[in-house]
């Protein structure tokens, strides 16, 4: 019934299979619910399933994937490790699992930023529901007390409606970008109009036609004669007088101003870096955020306006050192000249890149913004990270309740690139129409990825090592050849038990026809799976018996109507380094 490659390497000659203290220990302690030569299924109070079965080993089985009418928490008065035989579900994903069949899930992961127009817990709730994969709070917005309340929401979310929402906080950076208007939420700059902008410290009550600046060397650094752009140029000032701590400018493209908008300043024809471009990455005002992220424990962390490498390795062994799990990935977000130029190094050293199309933008002239776009969601996807293509998606949205042909155009073109994730901001952070935004990335997702898929669009990617080690040559070229077997096959999905997630991403990189489910036992890692393309995440202690941990696993998922007899399925695992080919019986 089943074939099966298994490559022995010294490593995994070392672990003899059925008498590792791994597997002893986690069977001595872990308990077995009634077993009967049949798969048995019982519904508990607060939504919880439990399933056990006839084999030996024990088996835990906790999925991201689900409806909100069955399973979620395991019962309160079991330890941790009782998990052995629950099997927890996510909402919505389940639902898309049984409702096209699993071949037809949406493999684009979905970000949404909280602001106003989100934060409710109904809201966030239809969020979730609309396919929210992770929830992004910037801290360039609102009081960190605001932000907490957004995270204890998701989490109670997650915990009371079985939803696993993970949550992503974006630093504020230390580029330059104008004040708050004292309480008023926008202001409409005309034509001719002559503007302030300066570096004093007003308090809340601004003088009127004037703009706080958060740089104090700018009225230093600006000459006249430059040109000022806001957002990249929604609006235009030319700098016309300095007075000390004053910049006076006369608008030369009238627009509305947003709060805490990016500032550039230009001058023949070239953008300005002068001190500005000393500033930190990450300023003291990011670190009290970053403490305030670790301490709340977000998954991920995308720091804005990165340099180079040196910045995300210094973040990366802060976060080692001050969570106990250190499970936080870092996300380099690629909006600055400087990020282009140390592309590579950058991307190597953090867990994911995110296409910061609207400082990018403001950056380097827009013409150019698509052809990086495509370097970088090429250069994540070769070196094995998860890519977020960012920014002005569906920017109409946020007034309107229907996209236009052109953005529709862009988020195809997203997805069909193959980036990982998409993500909404002003359209769910303030828009008019939040869940509507939410639902147009979601199918035009599902209708891309299905169209490139039957038409066979898709070319083959040249996939180098990324490892460093033989051991981690073996797994590449493993997921290589399990995901070109599954295409050939026409297999309906690939399986992968991994404890680390590698395993995992390295086969959704080779970005195969047929969904991943993706078998993990940790719970952090298993909502950081749910950034990457293709993933179904599943949370399970696994034995290092493949015989035993599919058998369970097609009980459990049969169970639930997620798989059924006959689905043709490719194993691979990283305990044994092996691919298996079978049947569900
Ligand atoms: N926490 C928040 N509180 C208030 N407004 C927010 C918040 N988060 C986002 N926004 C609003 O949504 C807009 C779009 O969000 P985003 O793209 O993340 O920020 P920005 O426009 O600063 O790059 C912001 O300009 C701001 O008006
Ligand atoms: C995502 C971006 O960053 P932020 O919204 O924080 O400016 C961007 O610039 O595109
Ligand atoms: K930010
Ligand atoms: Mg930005």
């Amino acid at each position: 019934m089943s074939q099966s490659v298994h490559l022995l390497t010294p490593s995994n000659l070392a672990v003899p299979k059925h008498n590792t203290s791994f597997l002893s220990t986690f069977n001595r302690r872990l308990p077995v619910t009634t077993t009967t030569s049949t798969t048995a299924v019982y519904v508990f109070p607060k939504l919880s399933i439990r399933a056990a079965s006839s084999d030996r080993e024990p088996f835990v089985i906790v999925t991201d994937n689900g409806t909100s009418s069955l399973g979620l928490q395991p019962p309160t008065s079991q330890p941790d490790h009782a998990l052995s035989s629950s099997i927890e579900v996510d909402a919505v994903t389940e639902a898309e699992l049984r409702e096209n069949g699993f071949r037809s899930t949406r493999r684009t992961k979905l970000i949404c930023t909280i602001g106003p127009a989100t934060s409710g817990f109904e809201q966030l709730e239809s969020l979730a529901v609309g396919g929210m994969n992770v929830a992004r709070i910037n801290m360039c917005h609102g009081t960190r007390e605001w932000h907490r309340e957004v995270i204890q929401r998701v989490r109670k979310l997650n915990e009371e409606k079985g939803y696993a929402v993970a949550i992503m906080m974006d630093t504020e950076g230390s580029e330059i970008h104008m004040g708050d208007f004292g309480g008023a939420s926008s202001a409409k700059a005309e034509d001719d109009e002559i503007w302030t902008f300066s570096v004093r410290a007003f308090g809340s009550t601004l003088p009127e036609r004037t703009i706080n600046v958060n740089y104090d060397g700018f009225a230093e650094d600006v000459k006249v004669g430059d040109e000022l752009l806001v957002d990249g140029g929604m609006v235009r000032f030319e700098v016309v007088e300095k007075l000390g701590p004053d910049v006076k400018c006369r608008c030369t493209d009238p627009g509305l101003l947003l709060p805490r908008a990016n500032l550039t300043f230009w001058r023949d024809g070239s953008l300005v870096r002068e001190r500005n471009a000393m500033l930190p990455t990450i300023s003291s005002k990011d670190w009290l955020d970053i403490d305030f992220g670790i301490a709340e424990g977000v998954d991920f962390i995308a720091v804005s306006f990165v340099k180079s490498a040196e910045v995300i390795n210094h973040l990366k062994s802060y976060i080692a050192a001050r969570s106990r799990d250190s499970d936080i990935a870092v996300i380099a977000k690629i909006e600055s000249i400087d990020s282009l130029k140390n592309l590579e190094e950058i991307i190597l050293a953090s867990d994911g890149a995110m296409v910061a199309r609207g400082d990018l933008g403001a950056q380097i002239p827009l013409e150019q913004v698509p052809a990086a776009q495509h370097r970088i969601v090429q250069v994540c996807r070769q070196l094995n990270k998860p890519v977020i293509v960012a920014s002005q998606l569906l920017e109409s949205m946020i007034e309107y309740p229907t996209p236009t042909r052109a953005e529709v155009a862009d988020v195809s073109e997203a997805v069909r690139q193959r980036a990982d994730a998409l993500m909404l901001s002003g359209e769910s952070a303030m828009g008019q129409f939040p869940e509507k935004s939410l639902a147009v990335l979601r199918s035009v997702s599902l209708r891309i990825e299905r169209w490139w898929r039957e038409e066979k669009h898709h070319e083959a990617m040249e996939l180098p090592g990324v490892g460093s080690s033989f051991s981690d040559s073996i797994s590449e070229e493993l997921c290589i050849s399990a995901a070109k077997m599954a295409n050939n096959l026409g297999v309906d999905a690939l399986f992968v038990y991994t404890k680390t997630g590698h395993m995992a991403s390295l086969l959704s990189r080779c970005r195969p026809d047929c969904p991943i489910f993706a078998f993990t036992n940790t719970t952090s890692v298993r909502r950081r799976l749910n950034l990457q393309w293709g993933l179904i995440p599943f949370r399970v202690s696994f034995s290092d018996d493949m015989e035993s941990n599919l058998n369970k696993t097609f009980s459990l998922l049969k169970a639930r109507n997620l798989i059924k007899s006959g689905d043709l399925v490719i194993a691979v695992s990283d305990i044994l380094q092996s691919i298996q080919v079978m049947n569900v019986p």
